[in-house]
């Protein structure tokens, strides 16, 4: 039975269940449930903290997991990304109390309080920088109005909770993040490996493009299927009305209104869009 790691708390938690939910593998119902057994799917799915998944997918434990890229960094587990998964995206920078720092060269023989200390010795060791790290666990933004730190490195989304403290970014990022799945290094992909990776990427294509159907005059399909190339070639079937044809191509979802657009300037009609539910591409 493949063996998967599955974030049990935190930002990763719900959409890497939901994610798994829709490329059709049992779910745990409740919350607290540290193990969910899909017998169907040859799959047993282990509730983890995030932070830990790395490790137990690293010494192969467990085949496979979800998690962040910030914590796979920082836990230096042998394990490699597989694919992105398209949600918990953030970006992993310095931060102080407005208007103190301005420059990564500032931080030379301060403290930075941070819940990932494998990355921050690491960059600051790739900049020279001789800085005192402190390990926190977490709420980070608070350690420097008590005192423990002078500045911090964290995970930044929206910035609010940066701006809440009265903190704000310098540095350059240390580094972009996002929710992933992640293999042993080196490991030979146990049976099973294929499937769980196809249906993932299945859920990802199935969020990220649309299906678009159109009518267009003969004359003006090579133009048409330029604007609807589809990933592998677009179908384009005979209509009962002469000299026009019908199209059907995958399109990426945040760009179907512009080329809804185009496609009606060149004269399509009938332009149709709708969710693609499933798939195997
Ligand atoms: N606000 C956010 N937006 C996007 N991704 C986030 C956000 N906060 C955390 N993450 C990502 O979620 C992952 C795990 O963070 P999370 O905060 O859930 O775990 P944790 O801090 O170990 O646990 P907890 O916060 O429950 O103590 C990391 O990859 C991180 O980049
Ligand atoms: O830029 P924002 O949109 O405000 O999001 C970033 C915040 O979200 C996470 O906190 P979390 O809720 O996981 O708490 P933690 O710091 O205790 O882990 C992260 O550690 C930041 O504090
Ligand atoms: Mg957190």
């Amino acid at each position: 039975m493949l063996k998967v790691a599955v974030p049990n708390k935190g930002a990763l938690s719900e959409a890497a269940a939901e994610m798994l939910a829709e490329a059709g593998y049992r779910q745990r119902r409740n919350a607290k449930d540290l193990v969910c057994v899909d017998a169907d799917n040859d799959v047993e799915f282990f509730y983890l903290r995030p932070r830990d998944i790395a490790i137990y997918v690293g010494e192969g434990t467990l085949d496979a997991g979800i998690t962040g890229r910030d914590l796979l960094l920082d836990s230096g587990a042998k394990a490699d990304e597989v694919m992105t998964l398209g949600f918990a995206g953030s970006t992993f920078r310095f931060a102080a109390p407005r208007g103190t720092l301005t420059s990564e060269a500032e931080l030379a023989g301060r403290r930075i309080a941070t819940s990932y200390p494998g990355i921050v010795r690491a960059h600051l060791e790739t900049l020279g920088i001789d800085a005192q790290v402190v390990r926190l666990d977490g709420a980070v933004e608070t350690s420097i109005r008590l005192g423990v730190a002078d500045a911090i490195a964290d995970v930044v989304e929206t910035g609010t909770t940066l701006r809440q403290a009265g903190l704000e970014v310098f540095g350059e990022p240390i580094l972009q993040s996002e929710a992933l799945m992640i293999t042993r290094s080196a490991a030979e992909a146990p049976a099973g490996m294929e499937v769980f990776r196809r249906r993932l990427e299945s859920v990802i294509v199935a969020r990220t493009y649309v299906m678009m159907d159109y009518d267009i005059r003969v004359e003006n399909v090579e133009k048409a299927v330029g604007l609807t190339p589809g990933i592998e070639s677009p179908t384009v079937s005979p209509l009962h009305r002469e000299g026009w044809v019908a199209v059907r191509a995958m399109v990426p979802r945040d760009a179907s209104q512009r080329i809804m657009d185009d496609l009606y300037a060149l004269g399509g009609r009938g332009i149709l869009v709708t969710d693609i539910l499933s798939c195997r591409i």
